[in-house]
C-alpha cells in the first residue's frame, strides 16, 4: 500500500491526525534509564506501545539516533513499529537535499535500510534533488515547505519576482508539476496557522505534516481549521509534550495521555461532517 492510502487507513482506523514525533533525548528518559543512549530503543518502543492505537503516524527523527550512535537502534525501532502496528506508517524525518548521486543514496538510506514509508526532505536544491525518492514507488517524499520555527521566514517569507513568496512557490510546484504520481506531502508549522491555510489553499489534497503543536506552542485547533480538507490529510506532530509528559516510571502511561488529549482536540476543531 502506497503511503498516502496508508496513512488514509490509520487516520481513519484510529480517528486521528495525530502524529507522534520519535525525539529520544536520553538525558530526558525516566528512572535508571536518564542519560543511557542504549536505551533509546527501549524508551521509543514503550512510547510505541503505549500510543499506537491513537495515531495516524509516527515520525522518528534521524538525529536523534545518528547523534548517540543508534542507527541500529533506529532499525530495530521501526521494525517494532511494523510488527505492533503494521497499518501505521512511519515518517523518517531526516530533511536531506543534495544533488541526484548522493540524493540516491539518501533514499536508499530512508526507504531500504530504514524501511519508511515517507521521509521529509528540503527542496532548496530543486527537482534533480527531489526525483531520485519518488523513484521508489508508493513512498512519500514530504517537502519544508513553511517551517515552525522563527528563521523560517529568512527565506521562506521572501517575495520573488512574480510576486508571491517563496512558501508560496513551493507550495504551488509540489501541487503541480513535482507531483506526477502522488507522493508528495507539505511541512508546515502549527506556529503559522494563516500560513497553512494558503498552503492549503494552493494545494488541496497534498498531506501536511504540521509539527509544532505542544513544546513550541501551535495553536492545535487553529492548525486544524486552517489544514482542514476531507480530500487532503493532515498529520499533526507532536514530539517532547508527549515523549516526557512524566520523567517517572508512568512515563508510557503520561505519554499516552498526552497523546489521547491532543487526538481528541485535534478531533473537537474539526467541521461538522456534511449531511
Ligand atoms: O520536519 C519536521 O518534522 C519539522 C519541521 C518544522 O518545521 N518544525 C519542526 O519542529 N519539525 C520537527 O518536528 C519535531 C518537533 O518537536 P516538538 O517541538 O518537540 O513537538 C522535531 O523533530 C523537529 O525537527
Amino acid at each position: 500500500m502506497n503511503f498516502v492510502a496508508a496513512l488514509r487507513q490509520a487516520a481513519d482506523a484510529h480517528d486521528s491526525m495525530l502524529c507522534v514525533g520519535l525525539d529520544p533525548d536520553p538525558s530526558r528518559f525516566p528512572g535508571a534509564w536518564a542519560g543511557d543512549a542504549g536505551r533509546i530503543f527501549d524508551f521509543c518502543a514503550a512510547i510505541v506501545d503505549a500510543t499506537h492505537d491513537l495515531v495516524c503516524a509516527f515520525k522518528p527523527q534521524i538525529a536523534y539516533f545518528h547523534a548517540h550512535r543508534a542507527e541500529e537502534q533506529l532499525e530495530r525501532l521501526v521494525a517494532h513499529i511494523r510488527r505492533v502496528a503494521p497499518g501505521v506508517p512511519v515518517i523518517l524525518d531526516a530533511k536531506r537535499g543534495d544533488i541526484g548521486a548522493t540524493a540516491e543514496q539518501y533514499a536508499r538510506e530512508a526507504f531500504e535500510r530504514y524501511q519508511a514509508h515517507a521521509v521529509t526532505l528540503s527542496p532548496f536544491m530543486g527537482f534533480d534533488s527531489i526525483e531520485p525518492y519518488l523513484r521508489y514507488e508508493g513512498r512519500g517524499a514530504i517537502l519544508l515547505c513553511r517551517t515552525s520555527n522563527s528563521g523560517g521566514s529568512d527565506l521562506q517569507a521572501q517575495r520573488l519576482a512574480s510576486g508571491e513568496m517563496l512558501y508560496e512557490h513551493i507550495a504551488r510546484l509540489a501541487a503541480g508539476p513535482w507531483n506526477a504520481n502522488g507522493q508528495i506531502g507539505l511541512v508546515v508549522g502549527a506556529t503559522f496557522p494563516a500560513e497553512v491555510a494558503r498552503v492549503r489553499e494552493l494545494a488541496p489534497t497534498l498531506p501536511l505534516l504540521i509539527p509544532g503543536v505542544g513544546a513550541q506552542g501551535g495553536d492545535a485547533q487553529a492548525t486544524v481549521r486552517a489544514g482542514w480538507q476531507t480530500d487532503g490529510p493532515i498529520i499533526v506532530s507532536s514530539s517532547r509534550a508527549v515523549l516526557y509528559a512524566s520523567r517517572g516510571e508512568d512515563f508510557a502511561a503520561a505519554a499516552r495521555t498526552a497523546a489521547l488529549a491532543t487526538r481528541d482536540a485535534l478531533n473537537a476543531a474539526r467541521p461538522p461532517a456534511a449531511p
